[in-house]
């Protein structure tokens, strides 16, 4: 388990070089200002960004394979976690950030361009009007109960897309009740930041309709 911010900044540097542990200390710092204006993340996890935000971000790295077949999407990015870290970290790799609320839209687009993350593409809209792409990996978290986010990312799946889905505490009950045909696809691993919590890992083309 990961614990304290040394810990969590060690272990995101094993996917980066010194350089892009530099950028994501430039979004812990705007982080930290924006959040007096809207509340993109809770304040008590702002003490705990690189455990809370960026290592729990960065470990869904360990679950996919380094290449993939078409973007990484990130269903309702909010503040960009997880999906603005792993553009920051996968430099190479397209990440889309589907989020619709205008505020977190202008921040995603901002920290964007501040970061100089050209590989990184936002979505300002809502996922349901996002134009469908085959996917190589869906993430999101945080994002709707696990039946309802597969219902309606489907259409961006195919049989060669990774999930990884951090769901807390209800990870392991949240795949038990999909339908079997979505149930044997998914299983749930430990995540390395929250003890209690799981992330749905899984890979496939999802049926739009259950
Ligand atoms: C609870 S927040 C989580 C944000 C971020 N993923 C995180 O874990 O910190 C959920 C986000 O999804 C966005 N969202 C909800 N429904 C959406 C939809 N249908 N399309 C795009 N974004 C959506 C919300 O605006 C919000 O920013």
């Amino acid at each position: 388990m990961i614990e304290g911010e040394a810990q969590a900044r060690e272990y995101v540097g094993k996917f980066t070089t010194d350089e892009g542990l530099a950028r994501l200390d430039r979004l812990a710092a705007a982080l930290s200002a924006e959040n007096e204006s809207q509340n993109l993340v809770s304040k008590a996890s702002l003490a705990q960004v690189w455990v809370r935000h960026f290592a729990d971000s960065a470990q869904l790295l360990e679950h996919v394979p380094r290449e993939t077949h078409g973007p990484w999407l990130d269903l309702g990015s909010g503040a960009g976690f997880p999906g603005l870290v792993l553009a920051a970290l996968r430099p190479d790799t397209k990440v889309i950030l589907i989020e619709s609320r205008k505020l977190r839209i202008d921040w995603l687009s901002t920290m964007k361009a501040e970061l100089g993350l050209t590989n990184c593409v936002i979505e300002g809209q809502k996922l349901q009007n996002v134009e469908a792409c085959e996917a190589g990996i869906i993430s999101a978290r945080a994002f709707a109960p696990l039946a309802t986010l597969l219902r309606l990312s489907a259409r961006f799946s195919t049989a060669r897309t990774h999930w990884v889905l951090p769901k807390g505490r209800s990870a392991a009950q949240e795949v038990r009740e999909l339908p079997k045909s979505d149930r044997q696809m998914f299983h749930v691993e430990q995540s390395l930041t929250d003890a209690d919590a799981g992330i749905v890992v899984g890979k496939g083309k999802v049926r739009e309709k259950a």
